[in-house]
């Protein structure tokens, strides 16, 4: 048994705008946990593929990419969003567009793209604690955490969500595309072969529609301290 083995950790996985980052990191911070934004790394790869002009679908550049981009998150000091630096570019604010997330889910269907990055989200496994977000983190890359959460909401909320996060961005959006986008990311990620969006069978499932923040991370934390 490796030392990690004995970190405690918290997996949140659920399709896109259901909350799992905001909740993770409200967790994190009660618990004092560490963060592990799976998403961002998957982010990360279809984003340098893009800067280099590789052809998405083009499995064998994009898992060289996915091995030899460098992608590292840098905490802010004034609460902002953490930075995530990619080949030493910080690339935090393109990342978060729609166009990132499809190309996100678009790399992440390879299955030599996820194993390239396996290693990375395993060394996040450090004391106290961890608290991992993505698809796959209670399923296939920490199968054995002692507490899983599956957070969903329908699709027309989780377009309001992501409509209004985007707008306060300045972000030229319509509600129609996003849940049109969102949709078909849903039907993408939970339909490939390797490592697809399901809730693993032990985790604790919350349809957080029409339910506020405050009470999701009480739900949430209450599992990681069950
Ligand atoms: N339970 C909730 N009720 C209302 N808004 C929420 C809720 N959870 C998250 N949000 C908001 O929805 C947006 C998307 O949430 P985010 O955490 O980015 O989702 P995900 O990481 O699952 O894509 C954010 O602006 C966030 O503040
Ligand atoms: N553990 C993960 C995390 C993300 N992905 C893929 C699939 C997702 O559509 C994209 C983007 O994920 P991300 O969590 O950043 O997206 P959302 O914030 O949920 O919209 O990456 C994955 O396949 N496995």
């Amino acid at each position: 048994m490796s030392p990690s083995s004995s970190v405690p950790i918290l997996t949140i996985d659920g399709p896109s705008g259901s909350g799992k980052g905001t909740i993770s990191r409200l967790v994190a911070e009660k618990l004092g946990w560490r963060l592990l934004d799976s998403g961002a790394l998957y982010r990360a790869v279809g984003y340098a593929a893009g800067m280099e002009g590789l052809d998405l679908s083009d499995a064998e550049a994009v898992t060289r990419c996915a091995q030899t981009t460098k992608i590292r998150f840098q905490a802010a000091t004034d609460g902002s969003d953490t930075r995530v630096l990619v080949n030493g570019h910080d690339a935090t604010d393109e990342l978060r567009t729609e166009t990132a997330g499809a190309a996100a889910s678009a790399i992440a269907s390879i299955p030599s793209v996820r194993q390239a990055l396996v290693e990375m989200q395993l060394g996040f496994r450090k004391a106290p604690g961890l608290v991992a977000d993505g698809r796959d983190m209670g399923t296939v890359i920490f199968p054995d955490a002692p507490f899983k959460v599956f957070l969903t909401a329908s699709a027309a909320e989780r377009a309001k969500r992501r409509y209004k996060q985007l707008k306060e961005k300045g972000l030229s959006v319509t509600l129609a595309t996003l849940q049109r986008e969102i949709e078909a990311r849903d039907a993408r990620d939970a339909s490939r072969t390797v490592a697809p969006l399901k809730p693993a069978a032990d985790a604790v499932f919350i349809d957080t529609t029409g339910m506020g923040i405050d009470i999701v991370v009480a739900k949430v934390l209450a599992v990681a301290q069950s």
